[in-house]
């Protein structure tokens, strides 16, 4: 794979945590507008889920509407969810569109690490993403090497689903397996099912960046919602 320029990887915003509406619940016929919504609502960082059609059932986002998206807002730090298979073929295409972060699933390709050295060779910051029924030892061996872990709350492929209750166990468990790895200070980021009613439990849990999709896109106005789920955010 080459790369035909690269860009600096941008740092999550500092503060956390983060709260990242999930761009897939958003009107696509208005999608500049919805996403200008949500980050004056208080929006942290634009979630954008890539679906393939294979690796998953549903078919969304490409690549031009990330680039698209990065024009639009060049302040505003994308993070996308890349729900294909063979991320190897895409992951630093991705970068090269315009994002901040790339998450990929380990379930669809066999090489992560060299996915993680493509999003970072293309100037990304790399995260794994995974899937409600696949283990953490996953992480085993690449965990240094990664910018941010995604925890699955859902089976991907579409908005609007419950949170799995085991998500719970997943986080307290990710969080012994970074320490004992000596790392203490990765993002964790919590993905599907998110809503009002559930966002403080996953926060004390241990998720620091919480995507929410239906839980904001389903609720307006956007910035009272945005509002009410950050004052759930207290601090631990
Ligand atoms: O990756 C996905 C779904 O596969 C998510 O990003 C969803 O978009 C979250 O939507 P809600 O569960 O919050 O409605």
């Amino acid at each position: 794979m080459t790369h035909r320029h690269k860009r600096r990887p941008n740092a999550l915003p500092a503060h956390q945590p983060l709260l990242a509406p999930s761009i897939l619940s958003a009107n696509f016929t208005r999608l500049a507008e919805e996403c200008q919504a949500v980050i004056d609502g208080g929006a942290d960082l634009l979630h954008i889920d890539v679906m393939d059609g294979h690796f998953v059932e549903n078919i969304t986002i490409g690549l031009p509407v990330v680039e698209a998206l990065r024009a639009e807002f060049p302040d505003t730090f994308l993070d996308v969810h890349i729900m294909i298979s063979n991320p190897d073929l895409y992951a630093a295409k991705f970068v090269e569109a315009g994002a901040d972060s790339v998450s990929f699933h380990p379930e669809a390709t066999v090489h992560s690490h060299g996915v993680i050295q493509e999003i970072h060779a293309a100037g990304g910051l790399a995260s794994l993403a995974i899937n409600p029924s696949t283990s953490l030892d996953v992480l085993d061996y690449i965990i240094e090497d990664l910018d941010m872990i995604l925890i699955m709350g859902v089976n991907p492929g579409f908005g609007g689903q419950s949170f799995i209750p085991q998500t719970m166990r997943k986080l307290k468990d990710v969080k012994e397996r970074l320490a004992r790895h000596g790392i203490d200070d990765m993002p964790i980021q919590v993905d599907g099912g998110v809503k009002l009613n559930n966002i403080a439990e996953i926060y004390q849990a241990g998720a620091n960046v919480l995507v929410s999709g239906s839980g904001v896109f389903n609720n307006k106005p956007y910035k009272d919602t945005i509002s009410a789920m950050k004052a759930e955010l207290q601090p631990l």
